[in-house]
């Protein structure tokens, strides 16, 4: 079932909508019972201010948002009961942990709230951290309480602004994992704001990819993967490199990729998108069957080390620079020639 709907909303800063900044440009989208949405995009793009506009923060310059049918037009803020979390989750300093969790907790009976306390710390992982002060926290536990805060009053929906921006990336990682299972867990319907691809992907059940306004494309994450649709998508999803089908030099990529690479009388315009890391070199350069038939080989720019494995910069052609994987302890000096093969999940056609 559809509970939130958001129709063609508009957003435009200035004294003037006619000359104001469009930073929200007539997007649409459902979010229905239990699901979470990520929204996702550049700096800029316009996914806060289209959140705050769900929110009822922003006036919306056109469209409308609407719950379970109703439209929220008039309906101000704290009369929606929407929860909302924010990147810096701006806890009362002066409140213990408990404190902060029990204020959203207003309208429960006072007997009741301590057990509901305790109940929301042991569902964000902060159980027995009731009575510490907030300052003494790190910055994870904060939006840890931030969260159970936004989610006491059980709103009908969970507004989240780059919940873990502020956090260092392994945090975030294991953070956006632990998010998702409470959201999961409480059934709470979400909107998730962020510029990280990594985290929208761990978050959402479907991510909506943004850009100058507009809401370019929203899918289960591994379908966005699989098919970003345009290249502005692909591109902000991290698909490095583009070859033209109908390109002469793309004739030995083609030929690497098989019954997967359309053919250019069928597909004519289409594009292959490769993300980095679909090119995969291995260490023995000897082996004749690397490359497969087709001889994909790549002239090294330089190597770079990383936890695992090893990345190499290189040039092939028809295809331009990418980053092609290696085993860890790669060698290859600058101007070497290294047989490559393709990872086909990292291989996508564009239409
Ligand atoms: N209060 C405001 N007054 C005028 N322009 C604004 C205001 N808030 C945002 N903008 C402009 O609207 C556009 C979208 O901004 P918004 O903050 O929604 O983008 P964003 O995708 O959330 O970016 P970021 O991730 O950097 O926060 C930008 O061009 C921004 O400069």
């Amino acid at each position: 079932m559809v509970t939130l709907q958001v129709r063609d909303v508009a957003v435009v800063y200035g004294e003037r909508p006619s000359a104001g900044t469009r930073a929200v440009d007539g997007v649409s989208f459902d979010v229905p019972t239990g699901e979470v949405v990520a929204l996702l995009g550049p700096s800029g793009c316009g996914k806060s201010s289209l959140l705050r506009a769900v929110a009822g923060l922003e006036p919306l310059a056109a469209g409308a948002v609407l719950w379970d049918g109703a439209d929220l037009a008039g309906v101000p803020v704290h009369r929606r009961a929407f929860g909302l979390m924010f990147q810096d989750g701006q806890l009362f300093a002066h409140r213990d942990v408990a404190g902060n969790v029990a204020y959203g907790l207003r309208g429960v009976p006072r007997a009741a709230r301590a057990g509901r306390v305790a109940e929301l710390l042991d569902l964000v992982g902060l159980a027995g951290y009731g009575s510490r002060p907030v300052a003494t926290l790190s910055g994870g536990e904060r939006q840890r309480v931030a969260l159970a805060r936004a989610l006491a009053p059980e709103p009908r929906v969970l507004l989240l602004d780059e919940p873990l921006s502020a956090l260092d990336r392994a945090l975030r990682e294991r953070l956006a994992v632990d998010l998702r299972s409470v959201l999961v867990a409480t059934g709470t319907p979400a909107v998730f704001v962020t510029h990280d691809q990594d985290e929208a992907f761990a978050v959402a059940d479907r991510v909506g990819v943004m850009h100058a306004g507009r809401l370019l494309r929203l899918a289960p994450p591994d379908e966005l993967w699989r098919a970003p649709g345009d290249r502005d998508v692909a591109a902000f999803l991290g698909y490095e490199a583009f070859v033209d089908v109908a390109a002469p030099s793309a004739a030995p990529l083609l030929a690497a990729l098989g019954a997967r690479a359309p053919r250019p009388q069928d597909a004519p315009g289409a594009v292959v998108a490769l993300a980095e890391g679909a090119f995969v070199v291995t260490r023995d350069a000897a082996r004749e069957d690397i490359g497969g038939a087709a001889g994909l080989k790549g002239v090294v720019r330089g190597v770079t080390s990383r936890r695992g494995r090893s990345e190499v910069r290189v040039d092939v052609d028809g295809v331009g620079a990418v980053t092609a994987l290696a085993p860890v302890g790669a060698r290859w000096e600058p101007g070497d020639v290294v047989p490559l093969t393709i990872d086909a999940d990292a291989v996508t056609v564009l239409p």
